[in-house]
């Protein structure tokens, strides 16, 4: 027989999906008392699949909520000078709120120079300086959309996070560090975990909030986890097709393992990936507002 001291229930399932309906549906209330409709310019380059299925949701959801949506599609072989010109005029143009260049780009072109070249406060991504600075800095920032759906959840979920033990395991610019930036400030106690951590799994077992952002399916695995803590899983990754063709969208997150052991858990799909998108159009009512000093 089982020890009954063994048998948990199961973790919370935390509803990214439903949550980001909600705040697209109070967003969609709150644009339709401006009296302007926010702008979003989304540059795509290349032809990448996946790149062109998110670039259109993008576009559909900012439409939905009654915002306007400028979708621009270069070439792969667009020249660096011609995308610094495109962010140039966006940045110029009164109709244009927030301003999403689709990462990664081709090799040729120097991301980070696209990236410095955004008006900061068109900025809808926060991957400009200006504003990773701002949010380390505690300033008014506009703050990039994963991690702040990411906080969306756990403040939704757990009220107050005040002197919560934190591990954040991925270091990158775009999730890790502003995650961990805002942890910080909701008073949480924070550690940035990555690839050269010495001994992951303890380190992961101390986290009452385990956030995993490392791009690496299932890495995460139950026994990484303290009984009871909530994790939020970042991954987005698709395996490649089974021997029925399927291919099967899985997190950084065996989530199998972990719903047995997390107090609560999100989903993927189903969990981080719609906030990041209902985060961008708030980030791009907040940018409109602010410029047009509403
Ligand atoms: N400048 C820039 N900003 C970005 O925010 C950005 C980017 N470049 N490049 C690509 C990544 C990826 N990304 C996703 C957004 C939503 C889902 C999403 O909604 N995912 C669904 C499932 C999608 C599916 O089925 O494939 C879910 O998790 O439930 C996924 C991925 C934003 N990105
Ligand atoms: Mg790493």
């Amino acid at each position: 027989m089982t020890n009954p001291a063994t048998v948990r229930p199961q973790a919370t399932r935390i509803d990214g999906k439903a949550f980001a309906e909600k705040l697209r549906a109070r967003l969609a209330a709150e644009i339709a008392t401006l009296g302007f409709q926010p702008g979003l310019a989304v540059v795509l380059v290349g032809e990448d699949p996946a790149s062109q299925v998110y670039v259109r949701n993008k576009a559909t959801q900012t439409v939905e909520v009654g915002m306007r949506s400028f979708e621009h599609k270069l070439p792969a072989s667009v020249s660096e000078a011609e995308v610094l010109a495109l962010v140039t005029r966006l940045n110029a143009d009164p109709a244009v709120d927030g301003i999403l260049v689709q990462l990664p780009l081709p090799p040729h072109i120097d991301a980070d120079k696209v990236l410095l070249t955004i008006d900061p406060a068109k900025d809808v991504d926060g991957f400009h300086p200006v504003n990773a600075g701002r949010l380390a800095t505690g300033a008014q920032a506009l703050v990039p959309c994963t991690p702040l759906g990411c906080l969306m959840l756990l403040q939704d979920f757990h009220g107050s996070l005040a002197g919560m033990e934190a591990v954040i395991v991925g270091r990158s610019n775009i999730v890790g560090k502003p995650m961990a930036q805002l942890l910080l400030k909701a008073d949480c106690t924070v550690t940035i975990a990555h690839s050269r951590s010495r001994d992951l799994p303890a380190l992961c077992r101390r986290a009452d909030i385990l956030v995993a952002a490392v791009g690496r399916p299932e890495m995460v695995r139950g026994d990484w986890i303290k009984p009871g803590a909530t994790v939020i899983d970042v991954g987005i990754n698709r395996l490649p097709p089974d021997e029925h063709g399927k291919s099967r969208l899985v997190g950084d997150v065996h989530y199998g393992e972990a719903v047995q052991v997390a107090g609560a858990i999100t989903p993927v799909p189903g969990g981080v990936g719609p906030m990041t998108i209902a985060c961008l159009l708030h980030n791009t009512v907040t940018a409109a507002k602010a410029r047009r000093g509403v």
